[in-house]
């Protein structure tokens, strides 16, 4: 890593310059890292550092919504820090990133604590989702205080992970009535963790020698998982309904879980599903390979879905966004599985490939337009910086906005080759500068990072989604008060 780019005036010159809506030939002006003008020629003087991007896009940087840097998960802990986790994004065209914060002992001031330090040498902006991992009254205040005091916007359920992070039912309706109350978006991780526990606990103990074998048994109980997750994402959909609040599903691997969302979105209710980079890029075939390191990279949960189900993914974008779930472990980590599959540690990559997937999977293909792209990715439009309220500071190239901006030639391709990807792959469409808060942190394939340079970015509460959400009214919301020394039956009576 080389010190960070120093320029604090810019001048993009040329390039076709893309919002979610719109798309125009335009010189871009930066100075002290935020946007000061767009428009069809402006001159600079000497003093002014100019890029010039003719034939390329201009682009907002991408926010990935769901990552894990630095994060202690089964045993052991991510391979990146903040540093290297964000310095590999940048790499990729991504300027921003949320990540989720554990409670600590059960606190979540002591987690976003231990957080805040963790990122204390960050070299891109980033915010951080809660996880809540159980419940009672100091849970409660302590989300009041994440939100007023902190500067976050969302909570994520964990409805698998049993005995470890899992909630259940009772506790996610709680945790989903104090996410309306704080204007906060409540995020699961929908799977049937008792069922998930149930059928891992039942088989398949043995990766190494019996992995042929136990192939087909394993097989049969993935197919099953698959109703799990989208049993999951209905119950968290119906009680979230139940509730009148918005809902933000994490991880969507599965089509059962796509149509439940689509189902919920087409009655009116206020549900985000959110695809990462694996599961519209990958199928489960990896997951069988002979060779153990190979199929052990792609262990995540849920679990990466059979050919098909992608596909059906990469079509749900259009009306989404998407995100990478990065949670990367090397393969010394993995092998802590070797023996016991349920001992792998889940997560998979992708902060750094994201952009370019995206872009190869869904532009190229004439599935969506370089315009959706930039919603889909760094969010503008209805997606990610709306969604979590930091819209238009970020996800736009507009004058006042944060200058964290890609060029992206979308004549340049190159092979993704390290070493950890378990093939190599072509994508068209390559970022050839990232610009982070006004520094130039990526160009000629080369990183110029420094630690300290990335910043907290507070997310406010009562986003777009929270608004006018009561006029729709509840079930809940309808009920009486309980009474109080009145008699039952008079209540239900007055009901
Ligand atoms: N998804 C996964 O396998 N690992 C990261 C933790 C999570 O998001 O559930
Ligand atoms: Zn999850
Ligand atoms: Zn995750």
């Amino acid at each position: 890593f080389c010190d960070a780019g120093t320029s604090s005036k810019l001048l993009i010159k040329g390039g076709t310059v893309v919002n979610a809506h719109h798309q125009q030939v335009a010189d871009v002006y930066v100075e002290d890292g935020i946007i000061v003008s767009i428009k069809s020629t402006i001159m600079v003087g000497d003093e002014v550092t100019v890029i010039d991007a003719t034939g390329k896009f201009v682009m907002p940087g991408g926010t990935d919504p769901h990552t894990h840097l630095e994060f202690e998960f089964m045993g052991t802990e991510t391979v990146d820090g903040f540093f290297g986790g964000q310095a590999a994004a940048l790499a990729g065209g991504t300027t921003m990133h949320i990540d989720f914060v554990i409670p600590r002992k059960g606190s979540l001031t002591a987690g976003i604590e231990a957080y805040e330090k963790k990122a204390r040498k960050s070299c891109m902006d980033y915010g951080f989702h809660i996880a809540i991992t159980k419940w009672d009254e100091t849970m409660s205040r302590e989300m009041e205080l994440m939100v007023k005091e902190k500067g976050t916007n969302s909570f994520k359920f964990f409805m698998a992970y049993k005995g470890a992070l899992m909630i259940n039912d009772e506790f996610l309706l709680e945790g989903f009535k104090k996410c309306k109350s704080l204007g906060a978006l409540a995020m699961v991780h929908a799977e049937n963790g008792d069922a998930v526990d149930e059928g891992q606990k039942k088989n398949y103990r043995t990766w190494n020698n019996w992995y042929v074998i136990i192939l087909n048994t394993c097989y049969d109980f993935l197919c099953c998982v698959i109703l799990l997750e989208g049993e999951a994402t209905a119950r968290a959909i119906h009680l979230a309904d139940f509730v009148n609040t918005p809902l933000y599903v994490v991880h969507v691997m599965s089509i059962d879980a796509m149509e439940e969302i689509a189902k919920a979105r087409k009655s009116g209710q206020r549900v985000i599903g959110e695809p990462v980079a694996s599961g519209l890029a990958l199928d489960e075939s990896w997951l069988w390979h002979p060779d153990f390191e190979t199929a052990a990279k792609q262990v995540m949960s849920p679990p990466i879905r059979k050919r098909g189900h992608d596909k059906a993914l990469q079509a749900s974008l259009s009306t989404g966004l998407v995100g990478t779930d990065r949670c990367a472990f090397n393969s010394t980590q993995k092998a802590l599985g070797i023996d016991d599959f349920q001992k792998i540690p889940n997560g998979v990559n992708g902060i750094e490939e994201r952009m370019h997937l995206v872009w190869d999977i869904m532009v190229e293909s004439v599935q969506i337009s370089v315009t959706d792209y930039v919603r889909l990715t760094s969010t503008n439009g209805c997606q990610n910086a709306r969604i979590f309220n930091i819209c238009p500071r970020k996800g736009a190239i507009l004058p006042g906005s944060d200058a964290d901006i890609i060029i992206l030639n979308p004549n340049s391709s190159f092979e993704i080759t390290a070493k950890s990807h378990h093939s190599k792959l072509d994508t068209n469409g390559k970022v050839e500068v990232t610009i982070a808060g006004g520094r130039v942190v990526w160009e000629n394939n080369e990183l110029k990072v420094a630690h300290g340079t990335g910043r907290y970015i507070k997310m406010p509460p009562f986003s777009y989604l929270s608004d006018g959400i009561d006029k729709k009214g509840c079930l809940l919301s309808k009920l009486p008060p309980s009474p109080s020394g009145e008699s039952q039956i008079q209540h239900l009576k007055s009901f």
